[in-house]
């Protein structure tokens, strides 16, 4: 069985490359990093170790790699033989790799009859739905028809931390024990692929929702509120009282729409919120606030981790979520120079004021009540 992965990155090296090797793939990374795409070609292999109360080493086998600029033809081989193909490359590299994605499934149709799925592995509602769009406009009505039985794309949530790695080693990667990786069927064509791991599930919303809106909320209000108090790690944050003390309002506020919306059990989702909560403060792994902060535009969308379930939580029961806003309002003031879309936020806050930021990125109207929420817990801070 072959897959090609995009992105190898942390995610992908730490979590997808590892779970598809244990299946029984051969993994073909594809990355725009030189230096991990040559280690990969030379040594064929790379360690994961996993980090909790005690530590282990697995080696991950059968793993290649491609260049995603310099190999291209490499790449549309691959893919037109490829059983599965998957991406954790983050959301905004998704449009520049679709060209690629679909010239392979282009010569997919003269090459090969059996079908392959595209599973997007990324932190956002509908990402393989969303990738599908892009792939689709490169690819004629006449192809698009005679891959409708031979390709599907399958949306899912990926759960596992994976902060940033600093090792001698440019292909080591330490992740925490914990992993959920939920994939939804309904796009499948002939059998569920074979993964290790993996979670098979009808309807994929409840559990993207779920992820989302309580380990990326509770993580990211962590990591901008730490921000603020000028913590460098995540777990530094989470020492402080006030950050804890806020961060478990909001997800009690999230939780609350969570139950509402998709009938978790009350009890169940508390005890799940206390072990993403564990999670955060694993002393066996060092996360930078600013890794977990980074991108606040993409992170104010209208559809991700903090105004969604802020929206529906007012929506929902009719009033605003203050905890939920104490964090988009930390995000607001998240300033930090290395991360282009804060320097873009900030250049935007300035030129056309919290309001202007909150519509442009939010589609939050500057009279609605969570926005009125947010510029006064801005006040506070
Ligand atoms: N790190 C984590 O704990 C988790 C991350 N995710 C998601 O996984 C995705 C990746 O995140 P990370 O692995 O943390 O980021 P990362 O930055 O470590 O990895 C992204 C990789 O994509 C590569 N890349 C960039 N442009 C490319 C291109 N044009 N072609 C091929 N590769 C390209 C980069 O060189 C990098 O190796 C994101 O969507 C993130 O939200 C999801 C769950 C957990
Ligand atoms: O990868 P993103 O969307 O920038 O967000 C970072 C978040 O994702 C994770 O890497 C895991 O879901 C968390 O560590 C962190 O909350």
């Amino acid at each position: 069985m072959l897959a090609v992965h995009f992105g190898a990155g942390n995610i992908g090296r730490g979590f997808i490359g590892s779970l598809l090797s244990q299946s029984g793939y051969d993994v073909v990374f594809v990355d725009v990093n030189d230096k991990v795409v040559q280690a990969l070609q030379q040594r064929g292999q790379y360690e994961v170790i996993i980090a909790g109360e005690t530590t282990e080493t697995q080696v991950v086998r059968h793993v290649s790699a491609l260049h995603s600029q310099h190999q291209r033809n490499e790449i549309i081989d691959q893919i037109a033989r490829a059983d599965l193909v998957t991406t954790a490359v983050g959301p905004n590299v998704l449009p520049l790799i679709s060209q690629t994605i679909a010239e392979g499934l282009q010569k997919r149709i003269t090459v090969c009859s059996q079908p392959v799925h595209v599973i997007a592995c990324e932190n956002m509602i509908g990402g393989s739905e969303y990738l599908k769009k892009y792939v689709w406009e490169h690819l004629s009505e006449q192809e698009q028809a005679s891959l409708k039985d031979k390709c599907a794309f399958l949306n899912c949530a990926v759960d596992r931390i994976v902060p940033n790695q600093s090792h001698d080693d440019p292909l080591t990667v330490v992740v925490e024990p914990f992993f959920e990786w939920v994939i939804e069927t309904k796009e499948v064509i002939g059998d569920i692929p074979h993964m290790i791991g993996a979670h098979f599930v009808d309807d994929l919303q409840p559990y993207i929702e779920r992820k989302l809106f309580t380990v990326n909320t509770g993580h990211a209000i962590v990591a901008y509120l730490g921000y603020r108090k000028k913590y460098e790690t995540i777990h530094q944050a989470m020492a402080d009282g006030d950050i804890l003390s806020d961060v478990t309002n909001a997800l009690r506020e999230s939780g609350r729409v969570l139950v509402h919306q998709y009938g978790w059990n009350e009890a169940e989702h508390q005890a799940y919120i206390e072990k993403i909560v564990q999670r955060f403060v694993n002393p066996s792994m060092t996360d930078e606030v600013t890794r977990v902060a980074r991108s606040p535009i993409r992170k104010l969308g209208p559809n991700d981790r903090l105004i969604r379930p802020a929206m529906k939580y007012y929506e929902c029961f009719g009033e605003v979520p203050t905890s939920l806003a104490k964090g988009i309002a930390a995000l607001l003031l998240f300033d930090y120079e290395g991360d282009e879309e804060a320097v873009q936020l900030q250049q935007t806050i300035k030129e056309s004021g919290v309001e202007g930021a909150l519509e442009t990125y939010a589609k939050l109207p500057s009279d609605h009540p969570l926005a009125v929420e947010i510029k006064k817990q801005m006040l506070y801070m």
